[in-house]
């Protein structure tokens, strides 16, 4: 079971981190705007290295939408699929014949204006915040990383602390920029690689 656990979330997290970093290269405006929610909010203990415990990061509005919208337009498992025992209906009206197998794609539904909007091939970490300033929640039938349903991922509330604690301590610290002319596409698989990894430079933030 703890094997299990750790074979399902290690290159779901490392995957959607490496997306998470690009989009920040590729998006200075959003990456500002985490630094500022960083600046105002430090943590408790270790305000210099900018690490958080599980209730501060939660405190991480504006973070943990960009986690989400990083999620939405690159979800770690791209593709998934679900064997119809007997015949059903699904919610869009289609029929499924009995021992049919249907596939659906997290990456392909981000893309979609019916579900997303027609600014739904932005990275725009505002969809995920309320006009309150509170975490926008949508149903995993539109958000479908995580899967929905019964066998939706059991991790996915550890993944999201995870995720913004080690995203918040990087961030914080070092600015990334992809080397000039660094291929950067998607390599269709299980996981959701980048195809030719990702070439950064690194240096230390004068903060
Ligand atoms: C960003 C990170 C993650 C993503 C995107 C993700 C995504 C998913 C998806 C799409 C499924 C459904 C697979 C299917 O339909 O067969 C799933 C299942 C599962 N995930 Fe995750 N996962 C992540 C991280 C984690 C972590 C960190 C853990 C454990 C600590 C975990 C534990 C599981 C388990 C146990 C299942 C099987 C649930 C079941 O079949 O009842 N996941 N995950």
């Amino acid at each position: 079971m703890v094997i299990n656990l750790l074979a399902a979330g290690r290159s779901t997290i490392a995957v959607a981190l490496v997306w998470f970093f690009w989009s920040m290269a590729n998006n200075p405006r959003v990456e500002s705007k985490v630094l500022a929610e960083l600046a105002a909010n430090p943590p408790a203990v270790n305000r210099q290295h900018r690490l958080y415990n599980e209730e501060e990061v939660n405190c991480l509005t504006y973070l943990h939408a960009a986690i989400m919208e990083t999620l939405r337009l690159y979800p770690p498992l791209p593709i998934n699929h679900k064997w119809a025992m007997e015949a059903d209906l699904l919610p869009s009206g289609h029929h499924v014949r009995p021992k049919t197998r249907v596939f659906f794609s997290a990456y392909a539904m981000a893309r979609m204006e019916d579900v997303w909007g027609p600014d739904c091939n932005e990275f725009k970490p505002e969809r995920w915040i309320t006009e309150k300033g509170e975490i926008q929640l949508v149903p995993s039938h539109r958000f479908a990383t995580f899967n929905g349903g019964p066998r939706s991922c059991l991790g996915k509330e550890v993944s999201l602390i995870q995720l913004k604690i080690v995203a918040a301590a990087i961030l914080w610290r070092y600015k990334i920029w992809v080397v000039d002319g660094h291929p950067v596409s998607v390599a269709m698989s299980t996981m959701l690689n980048m195809k030719h990894g990702l070439r950064v430079w690194i240096s230390h933030r004068s903060t």
